[in-house]
């Protein structure tokens, strides 16, 4: 008895998998956003022997450019789907350059099990072995797949299934350029899912933060780690509204003599102080290590990078300025 296919969304944001470039050569240098979702599904026919899908256009940018605005407008939008009777999966098509922001903020903030995939490319749909088409296929596949359920939200690239919360850019040029510091899930072949291991973090239906009801994000923001570093980035950013500001810290998060006392003030001025790595390829940022996390009253990030960081503590920030409450989210998320 055949089983009934699944019906799937495409949310489509633009990105290099809408890209085009001036010949097939052009592997690297082409425009992002430029190919409405119907024609990109119109390019992979294939996609409907896995799934029924239709394509919404969300939005039409390069992911360097994705703001809080467009994540809050893009998570809303998945999960009013979500809750459809008629909506078994969703895919969405994203810019790679902050494909790992977007995916881990609906892996906290949209409260279904229903599968949710993001997907992008390296290379536009023009390029000589463009990624996009198999990439998309293998989305669709993993958000029809009953055994994607409860996993959290999941990014397919290069025919691996990762999940939202861990994976990150790591390669900048190449079609295997998305690394998850614990490892992939698992991979998707010839339209069928293969598992191997699943989230062990609170994600989705387990998650305290709710898009339905968050309206705006506090501003955070990141400043980057090195031994000649200053105290002027932050400064600046707190002097400019921010929060709670992200240090992308050398090594185990620690921080620079000249840069200690000043985040020691920004904190008695009631700015959240989050330590986490620019260290990339996995580890944690231990508590009281380098650093006296309890004294200073900082939170860590444990093995959550900067850019993931910082969604979470704008998300934290929704609820609470306890940083007892903001470290026990960083522990569980
Ligand atoms: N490969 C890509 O998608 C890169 C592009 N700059 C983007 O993030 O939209």
């Amino acid at each position: 008895q055949a089983a009934k296919k699944a019906q799937v969304v495409i949310l489509a944001t633009g990105g290099t998998i809408a890209g085009a470039g001036a010949s097939a050569a052009n592997s690297a240098t082409y425009q992002a956003a430029k190919v409405p979702v119907d024609k990109l599904l119109a390019s992979v026919p294939e996609i409907g022997n896995v799934a029924n899908v239709r394509g919404e256009q969300v939005f039409q940018i390069a992911s360097e450019s994705f703001t809080n605005a467009h994540l809050l407008q893009l998570a809303k939008r998945v999960s009013a789907l979500s809750k459809q009777k008629d909506v078994d999966g969703i895919v969405i098509t994203h810019g790679t350059d902050t494909l790992e922001e977007t995916a881990f903020f609906l892996n906290v903030t949209v409260r279904t099990s229903k599968p949710i995939v993001v997907v992008g490319s390296m290379r536009p749909g023009t390029a000589l072995s463009a990624d996009g088409a198999l990439n998309l296929y293998n989305a669709v596949a993993t958000a029809a797949a009953p055994a994607a359920a409860g996993k959290g939200v999941l990014v397919t690239m290069n025919d691996q299934i990762h999940t939202g919360r861990d994976v990150s850019k790591a390669v900048n040029v190449r079609p295997d350029a998305f690394k998850s510091p614990w490892g992939e899930l698992g991979m998707v072949v010839e339209g069928q899912t293969h598992w191997f291991r699943a989230p062990v973090k609170r994600h989705t239906v387990n998650s305290e933060f709710d898009i339905d009801q968050i309206d705006a994000l506090p501003q955070v923001d990141i400043a980057y780690g090195h031994g000649n570093a200053s105290p002027v980035a932050y400064q600046a950013f707190a002097a400019a509204g921010a929060k709670a500001l992200i240090h992308a810290g050398t090594g185990n998060g620690s921080v620079s003599k000249d840069v200690v006392p000043a985040l020691r003030e920004l904190r008695s001025k009631g700015v959240v102080i989050v330590r986490s790595s620019r260290v990339g390829g996995g580890g944690f940022v231990l508590r009281n290590a380098e650093q006296p996390d309890d004294d200073y009253d900082w939170v860590v990030a444990h093995d959550l990078n900067p850019q993931k960081a910082r969604l979470l503590t704008a998300l934290a920030l929704t609820q609470t300025t306890d940083t007892k409450q903001i470290q026990r989210i960083f522990l569980e998320y």
